[in-house]
């Protein structure tokens, strides 16, 4: 946008007989250019073989939340929610903006639009900052923007899924949702930027489209931890494939896309068992023996109840039960994770045929996925991982009953600490430019709470019992909670500890 723009945008206002200072209103719709969108159009980052979403119609019933979420719009400034990102500098640069706003919110004319990013079926994403913010790097974000005019009530109804679930979020690699402006009929969402691109383009940057085993593994394991979380909220996904799969500058991950999303109920367990022999043990400090007992905890809060039966997705992505028109649940999420494997280790997928219909009628076949001959250490583990979630029945398949418990202790991931996994280095690959965060940066703003080690001792008799109180009391505040998901989902979900009783 430029200085012509920018005039243009005062003097609108003043036309409008609005009294309000400048800052204040929300009548620059600069992006509603044609300038704009010739300037910008040519810089969208996704690559044209990107795979659209489909809504198919042949049975076109939404789930049953998603009517509750029709509410009327209204402007969202998230500034005083106790996220676990508050500290970020991207808060302190929009609080520095709506501090001098009359109304303390945050309005189209803080921003200034820089680029369009890309469009897709509900609207446009342009790269914007924050006007007169002297730190670039906080200042970036992105402007998802929906003309509501100009879309069905189906259509509608995803944007208003899209942004509930945005409100929703409070995790490392999924967007935080920063403001909601809803101006005329223009809804305005502005979340994190991720100047990396999306994992679909990088992959095609690749010799063969292929990443190497390590960055499998580490785009795999991230994307496990999102999913996980999203699962916690009793949200379902619906719409895994590396297109939704975007890259912060530090390259990690952040899911994209939540209009496909539906919410179910969610039953979280904690269960605590003995594991291996109880020991006896001579105990330096207390002069005695004492009993050493290895305890293993699991953790779930799977939505394995969660029905639907609108049938969405991506063609390659779409799970048998999805296809068949005869309800799905949380299995199509740990389906798309098996294809999203499959696809970064060979660079296609699994079912792919000549046209859109021999792929879905491979899915529906009986026939089971076959691989290309192992090329390098651990295919193995990779390949019997696919296999698992590419189980047709979604009652057998991995992770529809414990969620990412189940998977994440399959051995492909063996020796991944998951507590640290926002501290992995991403991989070095080509066309991954890594930003390493700087003192005020990622890390230092805002870093991950970091489990405790997943061996521990303790000496407390009644541990167990308190423990389990303490996460029960924690379980109650589950809708209320997003921090307690974010730990939750950043802790390993099971463990093992040791017990000893005097
Ligand atoms: N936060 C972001 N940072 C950087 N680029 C983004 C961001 N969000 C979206 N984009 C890019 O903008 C483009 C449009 O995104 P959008 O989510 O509107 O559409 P889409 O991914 O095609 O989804 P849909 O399935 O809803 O059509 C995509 O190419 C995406 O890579």
């Amino acid at each position: 946008m430029d200085e012509a723009q920018d005039n243009y945008y005062y003097d609108q206002s003043n036309n409008n007989g609005n009294t309000s200072s400048p800052c204040d209103t929300d009548l620059d719709f600069s992006f509603n250019s044609t300038v704009t969108d010739r300037t910008f159009a040519s810089s969208s980052a996704r690559s044209s073989l990107a795979r659209s979403s489909l809504t198919l119609s042949f049975n076109d019933r939404l789930s049953t939340t998603s009517s509750s979420v029709a509410a009327t719009l209204s402007s969202y400034n998230s500034f005083d929610s106790l996220h676990h990102r508050r500290s970020d500098p991207h808060w302190s640069a929009i609080r520095t903006a709506t501090n001098l706003s009359s109304d303390g919110r945050l309005h189209l004319s803080h921003l200034k639009l820089l680029r369009l990013l890309g469009a897709g079926n509900l609207g446009r994403v342009f790269l914007c900052k924050i006007r007169d913010c002297s730190d670039s790097a906080s200042s970036q974000f992105a402007l998802k923007v929906v003309d509501r005019d100009t879309l069905s009530k189906k259509k509608l109804s995803h944007v208003q899924m899209e942004a509930k679930i945005l409100s929703l979020l409070d995790h490392p690699f999924l967007p935080t949702l920063y403001a909601r402006i809803d101006v005329s009929h223009y809804t305005c969402l502005l979340i994190d930027y991720c100047s990396n691109g999306d994992l679909h383009s990088l992959l095609r940057k690749q010799p063969g489209n292929r990443f190497p085993l390590a960055a499998v593994k580490f785009f795999a394991a991230e994307v496990l931890v999102a999913l996980e979380y999203l699962h916690a909220l009793g949200i379902v996904y619906r719409d895994l494939k590396p297109e939704n799969i975007l890259l912060r500058k530090d390259g990690h991950v952040m899911l994209s896309d939540f209009d496909l999303c539906f919410e179910a109920d969610v039953d979280p367990t904690f269960r605590c068992d003995r594991v291996g022999p109880t020991r006896r043990r001579q105990s330096r400090r207390r002069r005695g023996r004492m009993v050493v007992e290895e305890m293993e905890a699991e953790f779930v809060a799977e939505p394995n109840a969660a029905f639907s039966s609108s049938c969405v997705g991506t063609h390659e992505y779409l799970s048998p039960e999805l296809l068949s028109g005869s309800g799905h649940g949380n299995g199509v999420d740990w389906w798309a994770f098996g294809v999203l494997i499959y696809e970064l280790m060979y660079g296609t997928t699994p079912f792919k045929g000549g046209s859109k219909e021999s792929t879905l009628r491979n899915i529906a076949s009986s026939k089971q996925v076959a691989f290309p001959p192992p090329s390098a250490e651990g295919m193995e583990e990779a390949e019997d991982l696919i296999r698992k979630l590419l189980v047709k029945d979604p009652r057998r398949r991995l992770g529809c009953s414990k969620g990412a418990t189940d998977v994440k202790r399959h051995r492909f991931f063996e020796g991944i600490k998951w507590p640290l996994i926002r501290h992995y280095s991403p991989p070095e690959l080509r066309g991954l430019a890594v930003r390493r965060a700087t003192s005020n940066g990622a890390r230092g703003g805002h870093v991950m709470t970091v489990a405790p080690k997943i061996r521990r001792s303790w000496c407390v008799k009644g541990l167990v019992d308190y423990m389990f109180r303490r996460r029960k009391k924690r379980y109650s505040r589950l809708n209320s909670s997003a921090g307690y998901h974010h730990q939750a989902s950043t802790n390993c979900n099971y463990y093992k500890y040791k017990v000893r009783v005097a």
